[in-house]
């Protein structure tokens, strides 16, 4: 027998049952495969094939004259598999369904012992295709080399899957939804493990702790690992966001509710179209100079903090990563469909990738000697104000009561009904272009406007979705996908002024356990949109019918008179009289001016998204 370099394996006359094509790469061998059987396997370009050997012994699947069909899985692609490994000379057991007949007629099994290997991979479940389940595969020969040939010849294949993680940095929040973050990574840590995942583990020992450690990292250290994992709820993974793009990501910010207000005046009609921004030279927006910021078209790039120009952050392979233990974990959701550690352990170890849009939130505030400055946040799924700051605001009182909390929060601020007096400007993309086809939309903005406030008009976002995928104006230009919006001749803005029940910007569908499709079912993960829904001021009865359809799957939340719902790529936002809080992915944040805008695909994560 010879082993060629690491992996090549050159067939040898003395393993009859290995035989190795050397030019279609195929290996054959009979094996036994565990409640199975005797099994011809082949291994091919991508994946594991195997067929059950027809002999009287495997074929003693019957009971009673009644025929006990097996219906197992037959092949394995590798692009499913994250580990094989030589399992200790032990048992294969006997086809399940043999057993069942033999033991139906009152027989025992004979199991064999023999050599083993251990295929490690995924299954999509069968009810629920988002739902990963662990799927293992044990194959058993009499031989160890021929068990050691096979080993190679799967690890080969594994080691040419590209974008698979190697060293991770995993940040676990112990206090997280139910105090359960160390058993989530518990939990999924034998996957990494198996998988050959090197992991950095770290347990916060406070709030702001992951934040800490993300800023003060260089983009050197940073950059020895393909990625850092939080396994927590939606806060935690927007703490670990912040600390990362906050001395990292540089950016022209986008315009003050001031810069606005002050340069399209007062006009009558809250609703009415107050400028046109497609010239550089009347720019309405252009920050006054006590802001320091430049002109906000620019394009962003990832900079190391120490300034050296050839060193990005991320580098191409780098990607976050969520393991799911919070209290509502809509992020995990809404990227794999399911709100499962073992789903989600899957995606990274698997090196899964999808583009998220990051909102980038600024608070402006005037200074003692009158400047107006402005303080910046990220958010990645959702940032909202009145109702949504004060459910938040009341639940952080009953944090004892773990996820439910939210449960009784949300009734409590229902009860109060509170509307809040504010104007919001946003900036519109059109025309509006309803019910196209996804490869048929307009580039407007950046990227197609394609939106519906009836359920007939969605287009959700799902693996290998169209809209994501779609190049925006800014990367036809060559420049990097992560940009702020672009503005074509046909943007303005528009501005709203009145009682809002609550004013919430998604930046991603939301999808969480009491609105099953999401705040916003069509939001995209990465369509460079934020979805501004505004609830204006309405009868107690009517916003309960709106939080019902929120709460129905297949619901239409934003078919109301009182609900204006706008993607835009940018929004200001002021307030006036009684005041709430905005919540940012579940965190607090004061603002009484405030500003955000988008960043197409900002942030990678390992995961597919959806298999809706
Ligand atoms: N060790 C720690 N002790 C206390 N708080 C922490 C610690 N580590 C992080 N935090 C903070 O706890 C807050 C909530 O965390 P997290 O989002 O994981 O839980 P959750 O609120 O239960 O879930 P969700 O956001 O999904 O509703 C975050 O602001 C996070 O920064």
């Amino acid at each position: 027998m010879e082993i060629n370099g690491d992996d090549c394996i050159i067939q040898d006359a003395s393993l009859p049952n290995a035989t190795f094509d050397g030019e279609s790469s195929v290996l054959r061998s009979s094996l036994f495969l565990d409640h199975v059987g005797e099994v011809s396997m082949v291994l091919n370009s991508d994946g594991l094939s195997w067929k059950l050997i027809e002999s009287s012994d495997n074929d003693g699947s019957a009971c009673l004259g009644i025929k006990l069909l097996s219906k197992v899985t037959t092949e394995i692609k590798f692009s499913d598999v994250y580990a094989v490994e030589l399992t200790n000379y032990g048992l294969i057991h006997k086809p399940n369904l043999q057993n069942a007949g033999k033991r139906c007629l009152g027989l025992d099994s004979h199991d064999f012992e023999m050599y083993r290997f251990t295929v490690h991979g995924v299954q999509r479940a069968k009810t629920q295709p988002s739902l990963w389940v662990l799927a293992v595969y044990t194959f058993g020969h009499k031989d160890l080399q021929t068990c050691r040939i096979w080993l190679n010849r799967v690890n080969a294949s594994l080691k040419m899957e590209v974008g698979r993680p190697k060293n991770l940095l995993v940040l676990v929040h112990p206090m997280s939804g139910k105090e359960n973050g160390c058993r989530t990574w518990e939990t999924v840590a034998p996957i990494f493990l198996r998988a050959k995942v090197k992991s950095k583990v770290i347990v916060t020992q406070r709030a702001g702790h992951a934040f800490d450690m993300l800023k003060s990292m260089t983009n050197k250290e940073l950059n020895a690992y393909d990625g850092v994992v939080a396994v927590g709820g939606d806060g935690f993974f927007n703490e670990i966001l912040n600390g990362f793009l906050s001395s990292r990501h540089k950016s022209p910010l986008p315009p003050a509710p001031s810069d606005f207000l002050h340069s399209v005046g007062n006009n009558d009609n809250p609703n009415v179209t107050v400028a046109d921004t497609g010239q550089k030279e009347n720019h309405p927006l252009l920050p006054s100079p006590t802001h320091t910021v430049s002109e906000f078209s620019n394009f962003t790039t990832y900079r190391d903090k120490d300034e050296d120009p050839d060193c990005f952050i991320p580098n191409e392979e780098f990607r976050f990563g969520i393991i799911p233990a919070g209290s509502t974990d809509a992020i995990a959701l809404s990227t794999t469909g399911v709100r499962d550690p073992i789903t989600s352990a899957l995606h990274i170890v698997l090196g899964k990738r999808v583009c998220l849009d990051i909102a980038q939130i600024v608070r402006w505030r005037m200074t003692s000697t009158s400047k107006v400055e402005p303080c910046v946040r990220y958010a990645a799924s959702f940032t909202g104000y009145g109702f949504y700051g004060d459910v938040i605001t009341e639940s952080e009182k009953y944090r004892w009561m773990g996820p439910k909390r939210y449960d009784y929060a949300g009734t409590k601020v229902f009860l109060k009904h509170r509307s809040y007096e504010a104007e919001i400007a946003y900036l519109e993309v059109g025309p509006v272009e309803k019910n196209p086809t996804p490869d048929r939309g307009r580039q407007v903005g950046g990227v197609r406007a394609l939106w519906g406030k009836n359920k007939s008009e969605r287009v959700i976002c799902r693996v290998n979705c169209n809209v994501c995928n779609t190049k925006s104006v800014n990367e036809s230009m060559g420049f990097p996908r992560a940009t702020p919006y672009s503005r074509p001749k046909e943007t303005r803005w528009r501005r709203s002024r009145g009682h809002f029940l609550s004013v919430g910007a998604a930046i991603m569908s939301n999808r969480n356990e009491r609105a099953p499709d999401g705040l916003v079912a069509d939001a995209h993960l990465s369509d460079g949109f934020l979805h501004l829904i505004l609830i204006k001021d309405c009868p107690r009865a009517m916003y309960l019918w709106h939080l019902t359809q929120l709460a129905k799957k297949g619901g239409n939340p934003l078919n109301f008179e009182f609900v204006e719902y706008h993607k835009t790529p940018a929004f200001t936002f002021t307030s006036f009289g009684n005041e709430s809080v905005w919540n940012l992915d579940g965190e607090l944040f004061q603002a009484h001016q405030l500003s955000a805008q988008v960043f197409r695909g900002l942030v990678c994560l390992f995961a597919s998204g959806p298999e809706v």
